[in-house]
């Protein structure tokens, strides 16, 4: 773990608070302490009572029992706490920092495919915290206390404890690690190859035949699938292989703290028996100690090999978020402050596109007017409107959307898997429920709105997946209509909705007097028929 590792690169680019992570370790280590201390004085304890002195002597040692039993309760209560504070302040920062970048990209394509994505490698940084450096860091800190106390007992024992401390908590979360890798890097490039025979065979198959490489293609899969089961085996091996070493290194370090301390005792004294009423340097209580510690000091390199796997996931994690995020955080987006006063459109002599020109055109959209987009599939009616709304730059001419003044509903915009009303809270924080039933019962979904079981509380599970098409898009719908902006560009708003209730919809989305009224300017991507509508609107026809 060096500067050079991406995970610490992630943590400083996201800013991780130091100072609290040292305060959750300082509480971690104080709980493991403390189960370090119990098991001590137990040791002592049982082994003191086992002499039968007067319980006066004893009432210390069991008073500090109790206290050490609570304190280990308190400091890990606390320690979690502290954790998982650090992990989730840690993965909003992440989080907002590859929503800006994201937002930064200027592709307005694929945003929501990126997020869903980006979602699980979020949770994995938040996990490395959690799982991954906390634990290090405790068992780091205890397993040196645990091979001090006990070289004060028997330098010998602290020897053997060390050297199976190293091979609990260093080599086998090492071991455990390799594996995870090897089964994420090698897993991964499998089932990329997997699926794309999968693709070719299912998309292309009479082809295929044809061509007669439908058997080529098929042992192609069942290669890729074999070298995915082999992958996936070899990691587990190791990280079975890694588990074992903890018990084994517990039974190799108690063994050895027995023997050495029969081997102390009787040299010392000539027999164990004679221990107890010599007073000498070994007494059952240090038995006791040096058996009992041991088990204990690895009760916080156990986790150890859970943390490696969770270290080297949340470092896959970190090298695809910090080449999304880049090397500087993107500056905060202030939230657009939408005026009152209506806004017109006007280009000249705009040429747009992505790569290649797809056309010019010259358009004036008067304050509160309507345009419609129409054209044939990929003439370019989407690119047309995203470069009105500014996102995207024209290739020549001007276009004059005046900035915070206009917003962009795509057809693919997402949805969230949070409640009805969340999702419309998005366009507008301070939208009260009225304006959201309104706009709800304005695209037709009153009566559904209001036959849910919780309201506008109703969790849309999946976010769009939990809606059909036409559903989705009316959603969207009201979306823009609760939304400030004074220019509203909207891609297919209709498209998946009833013909004959679509054909109603757009009306009255092109009305003036209709869902947005005469103070905002609306302009339409569409493949329906305008003029059978009988409203009156702009027309940019495409060809
Ligand atoms: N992100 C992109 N990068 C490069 N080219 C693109 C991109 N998005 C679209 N195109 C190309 O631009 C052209 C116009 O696409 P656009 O989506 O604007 O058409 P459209 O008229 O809206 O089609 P549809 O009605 O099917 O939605 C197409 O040839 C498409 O392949």
């Amino acid at each position: 773990m060096t500067n050079d590792d991406p995970l610490l690169r992630a943590f400083d680019a996201i800013g991780l608070r130091r100072r609290s992570l040292a305060a959750a370790v300082g509480l971690g280590a104080a709980g493991a302490l403390s189960a370090l201390g119990l098991a001590a004085l137990s040791a002592w304890l049982i082994t003191r009572a086992w002499q039968m002195p007067p319980v006066l002597y004893l009432s210390v040692a069991v008073t500090a029992v109790r206290a050490l039993g609570i304190s280990r309760a308190l400091f890990r209560y606390l320690e979690r706490l502290a954790t998982h504070r650090l992990a989730l302040d840690a993965m909003a920062s992440a989080r907002g920092r590859v929503y800006r970048s994201i937002a930064c990209s200027g592709a307005a394509a694929d945003r929501s495919e990126l997020l869903a994505r980006t979602a699980d490698d979020v949770d994995d940084i938040g996990d490395a915290v959690v799982r991954g450096a906390v634990p290090m860091a405790v068992g780091a800190v205890t397993g040196v206390a645990a091979v001090a106390i006990m070289a004060v007992v028997s330098p010998l024992s602290a020897v053997v404890l060390a050297i199976a401390l190293l091979i609990s908590g260093v080599l086998a979360p090492r071991w455990a690690a390799r594996g995870s890798a090897a089964v994420i890097a090698d897993g991964a490039a499998a089932r990329q190859r997997t699926g794309d025979a999968v693709t070719t065979a299912l998309w292309h198959g009479p082809e295929l035949v044809v061509a007669r490489r439908r058997g080529t293609v098929l042992d192609g899969l069942r290669e890729a699938d074999a070298s995915y089961a082999r992958a996936v085996d070899t990691g587990r091996t190791r990280q079975a292989a890694a588990a074992s070493m903890t018990p084994f290194a517990v039974l190799v370090s108690v063994v050895a703290a027995a023997v050495i301390a029969v081997d102390l005792a009787s040299r010392l004294t000539g027999s164990l028996s004679d221990v107890s009423s010599t007073g000498g340097a070994v007494t059952p209580m240090l038995f006791g100690v040096l058996l009992l510690l041991p088990l204990s000091s690895f009760e916080t390199t156990g986790p150890l090999t859970e943390a490696a796997i969770a270290w080297q996931t949340g470092r896959q994690a970190a090298v695809r978020l910090t080449t999304l995020m880049g090397d500087d955080d993107p500056p905060a987006a202030s939230d657009p402050v939408f005026g009152d006063e209506p806004a017109a459109v006007t280009a000249r002599g705009l040429r747009w596109g992505h790569d290649r020109p797809l056309g010019t055109v010259d358009l004036d959209v008067p304050a509160g007017g309507r345009l419609t987009i129409v054209g044939p599939s990929g003439v370019g009616k989407t690119t047309l409107a995203l470069t009105l709304a500014g996102l995207l730059p024209p290739l020549a001419g001007s276009v004059s959307t005046v900035e915070g003044t206009t917003a962009y509903f795509g057809e693919e915009a997402h949805l969230f898997s949070t409640s009805l009303r969340e999702n419309l809270r998005v366009a507008r924080g301070d939208v009260s429920d009225d304006e959201i039933e309104r706009a709800l019962a304005d695209v037709g979904l009153g009566d559904w709105a209001g036959g849910l079981p919780d309201g506008l509380d109703t969790e849309l599970v999946g976010g769009g997946s939990a809606l059909s098409g036409g559903q989705r898009r009316r959603i969207l719908l009201a979306r823009a209509i609760v939304h400030p902006a004074r220019v509203v560009i909207l891609d297919e708003p209709t498209e998946h909705v009833d013909s004959g209730y679509a054909a109603e919809l757009l009306r009255r989305i092109l009305d003036v007097d209709g869902l947005f009224g005469r103070d905002r300017t609306v302009v339409v991507v569409t493949h329906q028929n305008v003029p059978e509508l009988g409203v009156s609107t702009g027309t940019v026809s495409l060809h």
